[in-house]
């Protein structure tokens, strides 16, 4: 089966004076169809670089990027953003939801970019953010919200318009241990019942076990575990 995303001999290096750090140093990386794949490694090591890259929020890197087969490491800026927004889903670490606008406004927002019609776009989000117990919050604002509620609707928002892959980063870094465990669990689970994939940035080795597969950077380089 054609992997959801294929890395080979991905590289990147940033500069300052006189001074170039290798950060990725050819990263090899497949994820299969609706395949969860933990990325572990300590603080610098380059996760944030490479789900970067293949979010293709930064250019500026060597090698290639295929997702679902096709090869996007070299599309123009305006191609990039198609496939962001009809292919991935993004969730940070800090929500990034729009202040203003309620908790369905911010998974319809998306939809509506997409082509999806209003009344689709919103039986989709209150229907994803029930499955996230969000139910009673349809209409709340995100300063309305605790943070394990934002990272819900963020949660949310990512899967709104089907990715085939969603890339997370720390996702749960900003909740306290029961919170982060909690939102874990059910980002897990709806991204499996959605048959979507993900490539889920952490340092936390005991999230990182409940993930189909760890794979760690090291070095620059992917250590299968
Ligand atoms: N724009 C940039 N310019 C220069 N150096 C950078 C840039 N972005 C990242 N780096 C460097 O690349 C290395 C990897 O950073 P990155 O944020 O990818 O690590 P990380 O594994 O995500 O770390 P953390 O767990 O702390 O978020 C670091 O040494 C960082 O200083």
């Amino acid at each position: 089966m054609t992997p959801v995303l294929q890395t080979t001999a991905l590289a990147r290096s940033f500069t300052q004076g006189d001074t170039t750090i290798e950060v990725l140093r050819g990263v090899d990386l497949a994820v299969a169809p609706g395949e969860i794949v933990a990325l572990l490694g300590p603080s610098g090591s380059g996760k944030s670089t490479l789900l970067q890259a293949v979010g293709l929020l930064e250019g500026g890197f060597q090698g290639s990027i295929r997702i679902a087969g096709d090869e996007v490491a070299k599309l123009d800026a305006a191609q990039r953003t198609v496939v962001r927004r009809d292919r991935l889903g993004f969730v940070y670490q800090f929500h990034h939801l729009l202040p203003d606008f309620n908790a369905t406004e911010n998974v319809v927002l998306p939809q509506l970019v997409h082509g999806t019609s209003r009344a689709d776009a919103e039986a989709r989000a209150a229907s994803l953010l029930t499955a996230l117990g969000l139910g009673h919050r349809l209409t709340h604002r995100p300063s309305q919200l605790s943070g394990g509620e934002q990272q819900r609707v963020a949660v949310a928002r990512a899967l709104a318009n089907r990715p085939t892959l969603v890339l997370a980063d720390e996702p749960t870094g900003n909740l306290d241990e029961h919170t982060a465990d909690v939102v874990l669990a059910e980002f897990l689970r709806l991204v499996r019942e959605e048959g979507s994939a993900a490539l889920v940035a952490t340092h936390n080795e005991r999230l990182a076990a409940r993930m189909d597969r760890v794979v760690r950077l090291h070095e620059g380089r992917l250590e299968q575990l």
